[in-house]
Protein backbone atom coordinates (compact mmCIF):
# COMPACT_ATOMS: atom_id res chain seq x y z
CA UNK A 1 0.00 0.00 0.00
CA UNK A 2 1.54 3.42 -0.80
CA UNK A 3 1.87 5.80 2.18
CA UNK A 4 3.64 8.86 0.58
CA UNK A 5 3.26 9.68 -3.52
CA UNK A 6 5.27 12.23 -4.46
CA UNK A 7 4.05 13.66 -8.26
CA UNK A 8 6.61 15.95 -10.29
CA UNK A 9 7.67 17.67 -7.09
CA UNK A 10 9.06 21.19 -7.96
CA UNK A 11 10.68 23.45 -5.41
CA UNK A 12 12.49 26.99 -6.04
CA UNK A 13 13.66 28.70 -2.73
CA UNK A 14 12.83 32.26 -4.23
CA UNK A 15 10.75 33.43 -7.33
CA UNK A 16 14.09 34.27 -9.70
CA UNK A 17 16.45 31.54 -7.90
CA UNK A 18 17.70 28.15 -9.45
CA UNK A 19 15.11 25.24 -9.38
CA UNK A 20 15.93 23.08 -6.72
CA UNK A 21 13.84 20.34 -7.45
CA UNK A 22 13.13 19.92 -10.99
CA UNK A 23 10.11 17.50 -11.38
CA UNK A 24 10.41 14.32 -8.70
CA UNK A 25 8.32 11.83 -8.61
CA UNK A 26 8.32 8.65 -6.49
CA UNK A 27 6.50 6.60 -4.00
CA UNK A 28 6.45 5.16 -0.47
CA UNK A 29 4.79 1.55 0.51
CA UNK A 30 4.17 0.68 3.41
CA UNK A 31 7.05 -1.60 4.11
CA UNK A 32 9.49 0.30 3.10
CA UNK A 33 12.56 1.62 4.33
CA UNK A 34 13.59 3.76 1.50
CA UNK A 35 17.08 5.65 1.20
CA UNK A 36 16.89 9.02 -0.73
CA UNK A 37 20.83 9.33 -1.62
CA UNK A 38 22.84 11.57 -3.56
CA UNK A 39 26.05 14.29 -3.39
CA UNK A 40 25.58 17.24 -1.44
CA UNK A 41 23.65 20.20 -3.11
CA UNK A 42 21.57 17.50 -4.75
CA UNK A 43 18.11 18.25 -2.95
CA UNK A 44 17.82 15.39 -0.36
CA UNK A 45 17.04 17.57 2.40
CA UNK A 46 14.43 20.03 0.88
CA UNK A 47 12.53 17.06 -0.50
CA UNK A 48 12.04 15.43 2.96
CA UNK A 49 11.31 18.89 4.24
CA UNK A 50 8.43 19.18 1.46
CA UNK A 51 6.91 16.00 2.39
CA UNK A 52 5.22 18.19 5.93
CA UNK A 53 5.89 21.69 4.47
CA UNK A 54 8.61 22.68 6.04
CA UNK A 55 9.37 23.80 2.57
CA UNK A 56 6.55 24.82 0.34
CA UNK A 57 7.15 23.13 -3.24
CA UNK A 58 6.07 25.42 -6.18
CA UNK A 59 4.51 23.12 -8.61
CA UNK A 60 3.65 18.96 -8.39
CA UNK A 61 1.60 17.32 -5.63
CA UNK A 62 2.50 14.86 -2.22
CA UNK A 63 -0.48 12.97 -1.20
CA UNK A 64 1.02 11.77 2.37
CA UNK A 65 -1.93 9.08 4.29
CA UNK A 66 -4.16 9.87 1.76
CA UNK A 67 -4.16 13.83 2.22
CA UNK A 68 -3.08 16.39 -0.43
CA UNK A 69 -0.42 17.66 1.41
CA UNK A 70 -0.34 21.00 -0.50
CA UNK A 71 -3.84 21.82 0.22
CA UNK A 72 -4.06 21.35 3.68
CA UNK A 73 -5.10 24.32 6.11
CA UNK A 74 -2.94 24.95 9.19
CA UNK A 75 -4.63 23.08 11.40
CA UNK A 76 -4.80 20.39 9.13
CA UNK A 77 -1.18 20.43 8.36
CA UNK A 78 -0.70 20.28 12.31
CA UNK A 79 -2.88 16.97 13.03
CA UNK A 80 -1.22 15.90 9.71
CA UNK A 81 2.46 16.40 11.18
CA UNK A 82 1.75 14.69 14.04
CA UNK A 83 1.92 11.52 12.22
CA UNK A 84 4.87 12.18 10.67
CA UNK A 85 8.19 11.36 13.05
CA UNK A 86 11.42 13.44 12.50
CA UNK A 87 15.13 12.83 13.14
CA UNK A 88 17.35 14.93 12.48
CA UNK A 89 21.37 15.12 11.98
CA UNK A 90 21.79 17.14 14.96
CA UNK A 91 19.36 15.49 17.26
CA UNK A 92 17.92 18.98 17.72
CA UNK A 93 17.67 17.99 21.31
CA UNK A 94 16.91 20.79 24.12
CA UNK A 95 20.54 20.69 26.10
CA UNK A 96 19.32 21.82 29.22
CA UNK A 97 16.54 19.56 29.62
CA UNK A 98 16.67 15.91 30.79
CA UNK A 99 16.70 12.74 28.63
CA UNK A 100 13.20 12.12 29.96
CA UNK A 101 11.60 15.68 29.02
CA UNK A 102 12.96 15.97 25.75
CA UNK A 103 11.22 12.32 24.61
CA UNK A 104 7.71 14.09 26.21
CA UNK A 105 8.52 16.52 24.11
CA UNK A 106 7.51 14.34 21.17
CA UNK A 107 3.81 14.18 23.02
CA UNK A 108 3.24 18.18 22.60
CA UNK A 109 1.50 18.46 19.51
CA UNK A 110 -1.26 16.17 21.46
CA UNK A 111 -1.11 17.68 24.54
CA UNK A 112 -3.50 20.80 25.52
CA UNK A 113 -1.99 24.13 25.43
CA UNK A 114 -1.93 24.74 29.31
CA UNK A 115 -0.75 21.22 29.86
CA UNK A 116 2.39 21.61 27.47
CA UNK A 117 3.03 25.16 29.54
CA UNK A 118 3.14 23.36 32.54
CA UNK A 119 4.87 20.55 31.44
CA UNK A 120 2.18 18.03 32.50
CA UNK A 121 1.94 15.33 30.74
CA UNK A 122 -0.75 12.44 31.49
CA UNK A 123 0.81 9.24 33.34
CA UNK A 124 0.62 7.05 30.42
CA UNK A 125 2.75 9.41 28.80
CA UNK A 126 5.59 9.01 30.39
CA UNK A 127 4.86 5.11 30.47
CA UNK A 128 5.67 5.60 27.07
CA UNK A 129 8.13 7.14 27.01
CA UNK A 130 9.68 4.53 29.46
CA UNK A 131 8.96 2.00 27.55
CA UNK A 132 10.64 3.54 24.26
CA UNK A 133 13.72 4.52 26.64
CA UNK A 134 14.31 1.00 27.31
CA UNK A 135 13.53 -0.24 23.84
CA UNK A 136 16.49 2.44 22.64
CA UNK A 137 19.08 1.24 25.55
CA UNK A 138 18.74 4.71 27.45
CA UNK A 139 17.24 3.15 30.42
CA UNK A 140 19.96 4.15 33.23
CA UNK A 141 20.18 7.87 31.48
CA UNK A 142 16.54 8.77 31.70
CA UNK A 143 17.06 11.94 34.95
CA UNK A 144 20.36 13.20 32.77
CA UNK A 145 20.46 16.23 31.29
CA UNK A 146 20.58 16.25 27.43
CA UNK A 147 23.68 17.18 26.62
CA UNK A 148 25.41 14.96 29.10
CA UNK A 149 25.17 11.96 26.67
CA UNK A 150 27.05 10.76 23.83
CA UNK A 151 26.26 11.34 20.45
CA UNK A 152 24.88 8.13 19.84
CA UNK A 153 22.94 8.29 22.89
CA UNK A 154 21.82 11.78 21.62
CA UNK A 155 20.08 10.20 18.64
CA UNK A 156 18.49 7.37 20.86
CA UNK A 157 16.87 10.16 22.59
CA UNK A 158 15.52 11.88 19.51
CA UNK A 159 14.49 8.39 18.20
CA UNK A 160 12.43 8.05 21.60
CA UNK A 161 10.83 11.10 21.08
CA UNK A 162 9.92 10.81 17.19
CA UNK A 163 8.40 7.07 18.23
CA UNK A 164 5.99 9.28 21.42
CA UNK A 165 4.37 11.04 18.55
CA UNK A 166 3.15 7.22 17.14
CA UNK A 167 4.14 8.44 13.91
CA UNK A 168 2.46 6.64 10.82
CA UNK A 169 5.43 7.74 8.44
CA UNK A 170 9.26 7.96 9.41
CA UNK A 171 11.64 11.11 7.87
CA UNK A 172 14.92 10.50 9.00
CA UNK A 173 17.79 13.35 7.76
CA UNK A 174 20.80 12.50 7.92
CA UNK A 175 20.66 10.54 10.92
CA UNK A 176 24.21 8.93 11.50
CA UNK A 177 26.13 11.87 9.77
CA UNK A 178 27.54 13.20 13.00
CA UNK A 179 28.32 10.09 14.40
CA UNK A 180 31.42 7.77 14.05
CA UNK A 181 31.06 4.26 11.93
CA UNK A 182 30.55 2.11 14.51
CA UNK A 183 27.86 4.32 15.91
CA UNK A 184 26.45 4.80 12.94
CA UNK A 185 25.51 0.90 12.00
CA UNK A 186 24.03 0.66 15.71
CA UNK A 187 22.03 3.80 15.18
CA UNK A 188 20.63 2.67 11.36
CA UNK A 189 20.10 -0.92 12.77
CA UNK A 190 17.76 0.13 15.71
CA UNK A 191 15.48 2.35 13.27
CA UNK A 192 15.00 -0.20 11.03
CA UNK A 193 14.63 -2.88 13.69
CA UNK A 194 11.80 -0.25 15.71
CA UNK A 195 10.38 0.77 12.15
CA UNK A 196 9.90 -3.59 11.02
CA UNK A 197 8.71 -3.95 14.52
CA UNK A 198 6.03 -0.84 14.75
CA UNK A 199 5.27 -1.41 10.48
CA UNK A 200 5.94 1.95 9.99
CA UNK A 201 8.04 3.08 6.72
CA UNK A 202 10.59 5.48 7.09
CA UNK A 203 12.09 7.66 4.64
CA UNK A 204 15.84 8.40 4.95
CA UNK A 205 18.75 10.77 3.26
CA UNK A 206 21.60 9.55 3.81
CA UNK A 207 25.21 10.15 2.53
CA UNK A 208 26.97 6.78 3.28
CA UNK A 209 26.12 4.60 0.67
CA UNK A 210 27.45 1.34 2.21
CA UNK A 211 25.18 1.72 5.09
CA UNK A 212 21.66 2.53 2.83
CA UNK A 213 22.76 -0.44 1.00
CA UNK A 214 23.24 -2.78 4.13
CA UNK A 215 19.80 -1.20 6.07
CA UNK A 216 17.56 0.13 3.28
CA UNK A 217 15.29 -2.01 1.19
CA UNK A 218 14.71 0.78 -1.73
CA UNK A 219 17.20 3.19 -2.41
CA UNK A 220 16.34 6.45 -4.90
CA UNK A 221 18.88 8.70 -6.11
CA UNK A 222 19.11 12.20 -6.71
CA UNK A 223 21.67 14.51 -8.68
CA UNK A 224 20.96 18.38 -9.16
CA UNK A 225 17.38 18.17 -8.36
CA UNK A 226 16.69 15.36 -10.74
CA UNK A 227 15.58 11.61 -10.03
CA UNK A 228 18.73 9.39 -11.56
CA UNK A 229 17.51 5.79 -9.86
CA UNK A 230 14.45 4.75 -8.58
CA UNK A 231 14.51 0.50 -7.36
CA UNK A 232 15.44 -2.05 -4.98
CA UNK A 233 18.63 -2.25 -3.31
CA UNK A 234 19.56 -5.13 -5.10
CA UNK A 235 19.41 -3.65 -8.41
CA UNK A 236 21.62 -0.70 -7.98
CA UNK A 237 24.99 -1.32 -9.83
CA UNK A 238 28.37 0.43 -10.03
CA UNK A 239 27.20 2.88 -13.02
CA UNK A 240 23.59 3.91 -11.30
CA UNK A 241 26.15 5.43 -8.45
CA UNK A 242 28.62 6.69 -10.70
CA UNK A 243 25.26 8.58 -13.16
CA UNK A 244 24.39 9.88 -9.46
CA UNK A 245 27.91 11.16 -8.51
CA UNK A 246 28.70 12.37 -11.44
CA UNK A 247 29.04 15.92 -10.64
CA UNK A 248 31.11 14.88 -7.69
CA UNK A 249 33.58 13.02 -9.73
CA UNK A 250 34.15 15.91 -12.37
N1 LIG B 1 16.55 27.86 2.66
C1 LIG B 1 17.18 27.86 1.49
N2 LIG B 1 17.22 28.96 0.70
C2 LIG B 1 17.86 28.97 -0.49
N3 LIG B 1 18.49 27.89 -1.01
C3 LIG B 1 18.50 26.76 -0.28
C4 LIG B 1 17.83 26.67 1.00
N4 LIG B 1 18.01 25.43 1.49
C5 LIG B 1 18.74 24.75 0.57
N5 LIG B 1 19.02 25.55 -0.48
C6 LIG B 1 19.78 25.17 -1.69
O1 LIG B 1 19.12 24.07 -2.28
C7 LIG B 1 20.07 23.14 -2.84
C8 LIG B 1 19.78 21.76 -2.27
O2 LIG B 1 20.04 21.77 -0.88
P1 LIG B 1 19.65 20.54 0.05
O3 LIG B 1 20.08 20.86 1.44
O4 LIG B 1 18.22 20.17 -0.19
O5 LIG B 1 20.57 19.39 -0.58
P2 LIG B 1 21.06 18.04 0.06
O6 LIG B 1 21.07 17.04 -1.04
O7 LIG B 1 20.25 17.70 1.26
O8 LIG B 1 22.54 18.41 0.46
P3 LIG B 1 23.40 17.93 1.75
O9 LIG B 1 23.61 16.49 1.53
O10 LIG B 1 24.64 18.74 1.63
O11 LIG B 1 22.56 18.26 2.95
C9 LIG B 1 21.45 23.69 -2.48
O12 LIG B 1 21.95 24.37 -3.59
C10 LIG B 1 21.18 24.65 -1.34
O13 LIG B 1 22.10 25.69 -1.35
Amino acid sequence: MSVLSVKDLRVRYSANGPEILKGISFELQSDDFLAMIGPSGAGKSTLIRCINRLVEPTGGEIVLLGEDVRALRPSELRRLRRNVGMIFQEFNLINRMSVMDNVLSGRLGYTGNLRSLFRHFPKKDIEKALYYLDRVGLTDHVDKRADALSGGQRQRVGIARALMQTPKLLLLDEPTSALDPKISREVMALIMGIAKELGVPALCNIHDVQLAKEFCNRIVGLQDGVKKFDGETATLRDRDLEEIYAMEVL
